[in-house]
């Protein structure tokens, strides 16, 4: 006789749901918060006056968590900083119940075809373990006495070209980040209205970070950011999070590819690097559109003039180039292959695709090249 086919999994069970899901994401989500406000009118407070991207981002990072059910220390790495950073928000750990009624009452509306009894209780069991994990980080933060945010006065602001501004800032405690990391920041001027930007400078003993910010269209906290913000304006901070850091004590060499504003997280890596007279080749290729945009090329051009360990090769996209001219994953694949290399990728999503695809036809081991998660970036980066 044929063994028995073997039960499907809660993992698999849960994909097949979000596969269903996937397609009428923008009605399920609708009708997550039509339950969620209806039951509950206090918790629309918690929430931006606009909810149009925000919408977006509770699902997209709901469905993220489930799918990795059958792996509980990615679920852990995932959604432990999450819970620490969700204390900037006011979420309380009664929420979590609330909002997994309203989801389910989602999934059950438009995943017909996959929500069976089974289905349901795979899915209980996966949102239990995502609440479990988030709850508890907060409660940690909580008692280490890390607040809930930082205020961060402006205390200088630079443009270095029409729409990129350099933005320093004073924390009113230590913000305790590692070089690589981001923080996640909200303006006077769009309340509850959160943005990831990279932190652009290696720990200070003063403790002031450094942002780089471009103003992108329809943006509305970059755009602030950039055209708005004056010293003096005071800002919120959540906690840092983002795993792109590298490991200080490994004395293999690194591979940094820059993309336009992705320079700022590779600036702080470069920085600390520096700090710490690595015993490590670094190879920092920087890229533009065009050359009158590598707006860090003077000071890193100084800094590896000082650093023997370090090379600065600028890549420009369109003529007339400064150095060498074409897209990054393009250029970098030339000076290929990188043995015993660690990869450290920052820019707009669809070159870190590329440099990534690049870099694993090189024969880089997928666990030696890191970067931001891509469902981080686009908005949550530059909007
Ligand atoms: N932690 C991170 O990964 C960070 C990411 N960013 C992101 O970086 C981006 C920066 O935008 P801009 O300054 O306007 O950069 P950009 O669009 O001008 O591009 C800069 C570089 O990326 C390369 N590139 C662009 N599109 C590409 C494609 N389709 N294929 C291959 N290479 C491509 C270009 O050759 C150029 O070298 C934003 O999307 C922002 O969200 C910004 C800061 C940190």
């Amino acid at each position: 006789m044929p063994p028995a086919p073997s039960a499907p999994s809660d993992g698999e069970l849960i994909r097949r749901t979000i596969r269903e899901v996937e397609p009428v994401a923008d009605q399920a989500v609708g009708h997550l918060y039509a339950v969620l406000f209806t039951e509950n009118p206090g918790l629309r407070s918690l929430f931006p006056v606009a909810m149009d991207l925000q919408r977006d981002r509770l699902l997209r990072s709901l469905l993220a968590a489930c799918r990795l059910a059958d792996d509980p220390p990615a679920l852990e790495r995932m959604l432990a900083p999450m819970g620490r950073g969700h204390r900037r928000f006011g979420t309380l750990d009664a929420h979590y119940p609330l909002l997994g009624r309203a989801l389910f009452a989602a999934l059950a509306r438009y995943a017909v075809g996959t929500w069976t009894p089974q289905t349901e209780a795979a899915w209980g069991r996966a949102y239990a373990a995502v609440a479990g994990i988030m709850i508890r980080a907060a409660r940690e933060s909580e008692l280490t006495g890390e607040p809930p945010w930082w205020q961060a006065e402006v205390i200088g602001h630079r443009m270095c070209s029409p729409d990129i501004a350099v933005i320093t800032l004073r924390p009113d405690h230590p913000y305790p980040y590692r070089p690589g990391q981001f923080a996640t920041l909200e303006t006077p001027w769009w309340p509850r209205v959160w943005r990831n930007y990279s932190i652009a400078c290696a720990p200070r003993a003063d403790g002031t970070l450094e942002l780089q910010v471009k103003a992108v269209s329809g943006g509305w906290v970059s755009r602030a950011l950039v055209h708005r913000a004056r010293p003096g304006d005071v800002i919120r901070l959540g906690a840092p999070e983002g795993a792109m850091v590298v490991d200080p004590d490994s004395e293999d060499n690194v591979l940094c590819m820059a993309g336009g504003t992705g320079i700022a997280p590779l600036k702080a890596i470069v920085e600390d690097l520096v700090n710490r007279q690595p015993r490590r080749r670094v190879e920092l290729f920087y890229g533009a559109q065009y050359a009158d945009r590598l707006y860090e090329l003077e000071p890193l051009t100084e800094l590896a003039s000082r650093c023997a360990w370090l090379s600065l090769r600028p890549v420009v996209a369109n003529p007339p180039a400064r150095g060498l001219q074409g897209r990054l994953p393009d250029v970098v694949r030339r000076y290929g292959p990188f043995p015993d290399t660690d990869v450290v990728l920052s820019g707009p999503p669809e070159m870190l695709r590329r440099s990534r695809a690049m870099l694993l036809g090189q024969g880089v081991p997928e666990e030696r090249i890191i970067h931001d998660p891509l469902e981080a970036m686009g908005e949550a980066f530059s909007g």
